[in-house]
């Protein structure tokens, strides 16, 4: 069984109790179930079966090298939006061919990294960054194949702090600029336009703002095509939302079904960036009941992970299931869910129904297997949580909890200070 299950009543990430794991690694950790990323990786992939497509995982979700390689092994592609994950994806065995490069303040550097490297496609996100990129392939003596990331102005009706494809917001290019900025990307040097793109938000979990935005996308690729611009690429973005308070999550099959349906007049092959969907749910971050605090009118839980191993809920009040390891039928009754972190925001959960728990038990925070440990700081000089990866019955620690000394090693209470010029 892949995922977080209670199993004689103890949870478990696939056949794995999370107490073993406790034990071994410590808390805060990250324990991420293979089975269940593998699972949704295969039905992502498969729902569009009978099209040639490329599904480049978002590695901003997820960046770890464990997760990379699965899902490389399994064919995935990857989604960056800096060098540094540029080079994570192909250092986990991502072929460069897969890989696209979006972001909105692509540097000279890192362009150029990018064109050494021989990734797939830069997502470009305005007019100088086309240009720059033309001017750096040129002196390099290559062809750069790009998409320009079309800004649809659609409501994606997700969070405002993750919505990127309405008007106004700082993502690609509008959407009556763009035949413009294809026909100028035409004249440039080193430039091959072989493809458009869009990505409208995060967490959408209805199917209808992915399909106002990609008939505009697809209309606009069939224009372009018209045209004589050589694209063959439709890339669909990422943003497919997951549930993360039992709520029914988006209808895969209905999304894919709209998508071949929109694209149906277009022969090229399909791209797709998704991140949350394929690891969000696959993940929790395991953490241990430092105190139990009784106020005068609430009862807290204060945990040994804070708003620095996993800033969802501070950052966005995003909601997370928190259950105990250890299955209990005692009523639960309301309790703030809190982190060590010196901020009021370093909470989990408020007046969240809860069983009765004591110092020293151990609790899971679900659907924590995207955003969560790629977010993780080290704020108030805290190490950043460990991180394991569960195969079956055997499980790895794929990021190890480093010693604090570690977080200030190249910093000095007496720096050498240079003169200018130097
Ligand atoms: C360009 C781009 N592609 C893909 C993603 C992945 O989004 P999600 O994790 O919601 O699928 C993001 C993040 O929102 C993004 O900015
Ligand atoms: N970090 C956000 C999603 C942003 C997606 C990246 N563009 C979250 O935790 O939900």
């Amino acid at each position: 069984m892949s995922g977080f299950t209670y199993q004689s009543g103890v949870l478990h990430a696939d056949a794995v109790p999370l107490t073993a794991i406790a034990d071994a690694v410590g808390t805060p950790t990250y324990v991420y179930s293979g089975g269940l990323i593998r699972e949704t990786y295969r039905g992502f992939a498969n729902a569009f079966a009978g099209r040639d497509a490329l599904v480049c995982y978002a590695v901003k979700a997820n960046s770890n090298l464990a997760v990379l390689g699965l899902l490389g092994r399994e064919g995935a592609g990857a989604d960056c939006v800096s060098i540094g994950e540029v080079k994570r994806a192909v250092a986990a065995g991502i072929a460069p061919n897969k890989i696209v490069f979006a972001g909105v303040a692509k540097s000279a550097t890192e362009i150029a990294a990018a064109l050494e490297i021989g990734i797939l496609q830069f997502n470009v996100e305005s007019v100088p960054e086309l240009e720059r990129i033309s001017a750096i392939a040129a002196a390099r003596g290559q062809l750069a194949e790009i998409a320009i990331r079309v800004n649809p102005d659609v409501d994606a009706g997700t969070h405002a702090k993750i919505t990127t494809g309405k008007k106004g917001n700082k993502f690609g290019i509008d959407l009556d600029q763009a035949a413009g900025v294809y026909a100028h990307a035409a004249t440039l040097p080193g430039i091959r336009a072989a493809a458009v793109a869009m990505h409208i938000g995060s967490q959408i979990t209805t199917v209808e703002p992915f399909e106002a935005a990609l008939t505009r996308l697809v209309a606009l690729a069939q224009e372009l095509i018209a045209a004589g611009h050589p694209v063959s690429r439709i890339d669909c973005g990422g943003g497919v939302g997951i549930p993360y308070r039992g709520e029914a999550p988006i209808d895969l099959p209905a999304y894919a079904a709209m998508v071949k349906r929109v694209t149906a007049g277009f022969a090229g092959t399909l791209m797709f960036e998704p991140g949350r969907y394929l690891v969000g749910n696959a993940g929790a971050l395991v953490s241990r009941v430092e105190y139990v605090k009784q106020g005068s009118d609430r009862r807290f839980y204060i945990l040994d992970a804070g708003m620095n191993d996993l800033i969802r809920p501070a950052m966005y009040e995003a909601w997370h299931d928190i259950i105990p390891v250890r299955q209990t039928a005692d009523a639960p009754a309301p309790v703030d869910v809190v982190g060590p972190i010196c901020e009021s925001s370093c909470i989990f959960a408020k007046d969240r129904p809860m069983p009765p728990l004591v110092d020293g038990d151990l609790i899971a925070i679900l659907s924590a297997g995207a955003y969560s440990a790629a977010m993780a700081s080290s704020y108030n000089t805290r190490a950043l949580p460990a991180e394991v990866l569960v195969e079956g019955d055997r499980y790895a620690v794929i990021k190890a909890r480093r010693s604090l000394e570690d977080l200030f090693a190249d910093e000095s209470p007496t720096p050498a200070f240079a003169p200018l010029g130097s």
